[in-house]
């Protein structure tokens, strides 16, 4: 292996221990959101608020020179994850 390689590999490693921790930050909040839409019926899915969050995301894309469309399916890959674990969050509360 290069001394090249391995430094961008080093890099990415950094960057991937960063986005662990935001994301485990994420999912925390989330799984708040998703225990008082649970509690107040809500819908896991929210589109009007997933409209303007992807407007922002597309902009703050383009601003940091990320091709949008790529933000935008891994920011989908994400809420869709949160979506589905309010769902079972909205069932348990159901079932229990
Ligand atoms: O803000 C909400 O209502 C959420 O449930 C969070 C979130 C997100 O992950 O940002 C997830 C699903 C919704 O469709 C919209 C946004």
């Amino acid at each position: 292996m290069t001394m090249k390689l391995d430094h961008l590999r080093q890099q990415i490693d950094e960057i991937d221990h960063e986005l662990v921790a935001l994301l485990a930050k994420r999912f925390q909040i989330t799984e708040e959101v998703g225990k008082y839409k649970a509690a107040h019926c809500l819908q896991a899915q929210d589109p009007g608020r997933e409209a303007l969050q992807f407007k922002k995301i597309e902009e703050l894309a383009k601003l940091s020179g990320l091709h949008a469309g790529n933000a935008a399916a891994i920011f989908r890959c994400i809420m869709d994850q949160v979506i589905a674990r309010h769902e079972e969050l909205r069932s348990e509360r159901v079932s229990s």
